[in-house]
């Protein structure tokens, strides 16, 4: 059986499989906000969604995630701390089994009970695959998710979960406009990291912005329907499914606002 979450499969067991688990820039990590430089030369974010590139949603069996059409440049996001042109490819969240824990990334070693990844690829790489074994290849903005009032904005993304409750199953997700999820203000952590999943690679430039979203126990308790399992095996509840902060090894946290 391949990587999960489990106590047999989890994140303690991936450097066996995957030895760049212990690398020297591994994520998640834990954000110290009085530790990171702010850097007034970081620019603003900019990130141009279009609802029509939206495809699908799918149960990975390790999350569930929306896949976006990234043959052009209609889906893109510049500026921050990056150079150049990167596509969305997919969004998807990370979230634990109770509102007290779920986020990737932590802030001050404060855990949200979610966080939201928009993952992005390079375009001066010929695709998503190649761009990921690249120093320089991916971008993620991550967004906290914050116990609160109901987020409307989640509502489409939770109605389609019912369809895709079991590992492989998908279905179309026309028309979803990514930048509703974002909070308004768009200041932001970056820092050289990886992804947080197996393979682990090491070719992302994390930016995690300061602003949660919000997000009510009613909608956790929707992402919890899922199914890490698949149709026929033994129901497993998607929970959990985070890797905790990596050592930070020297990498420098930069700041875009004061
Ligand atoms: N969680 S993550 O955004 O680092 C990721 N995206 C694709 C695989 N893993
Ligand atoms: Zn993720």
């Amino acid at each position: 059986h391949g990587w999960g979450y489990g106590p047999a499969n989890g994140p303690e067991t991936w450097g066996e499989e995957f030895p760049v688990a212990n690398g020297p820039r591994q994520s998640p990590i834990d954000i110290i906000p009085k530790d990171a430089q702010y850097t007034p030369s970081l620019k603003a974010l900019k990130l141009k969604y279009d609802p029509s590139n939206s495809r699908g949603i799918l149960n990975n069996g390790h999350s569930f995630q929306v896949d976006f059409e990234d043959d052009g440049d209609t889906s893109t996001l510049t500026g921050g701390p990056i150079s150049g042109t990167y596509r969305l490819k997919q969004f998807h969240f990370h979230w634990g089994a109770s509102d007290d824990r779920g986020s990737e990334h932590t802030v001050n070693g404060i855990k949200f009970p979610c966080e939201l990844h928009l993952v992005h690829w390079n375009t001066k790489y010929p695709s998503f695959g190649e761009a990921a074994s690249q120093p320089d290849g991916l971008a993620v903005v991550g967004v906290f998710l914050k116990i609160g009032a109901a987020n409307p904005r989640l509502q489409k993304v939770l109605d389609a979960l019912d369809a895709i409750k079991t590992k492989g199953k998908q279905t179309t997700f026309a028309n979803f406009d990514a930048k509703t999820l974002l909070p308004s203000c768009l200041g932001y952590w970056t820092y050289d990291g990886s992804l947080t999943t197996p393979p682990l690679l090491e070719s992302v430039t994390w930016i995690v912005l300061k602003e949660p979203i919000s997000v009510s126990p009613a909608q956790m308790a929707r992402f919890r329907g899922l199914l890490f399992s698949g149709d026929g095996e033994a129901p497993c509840c998607m929970m959990d499914n985070y890797r905790p902060p990596q050592p930070l090894k020297g990498r420098q946290v930069r700041a875009s606002f004061k």
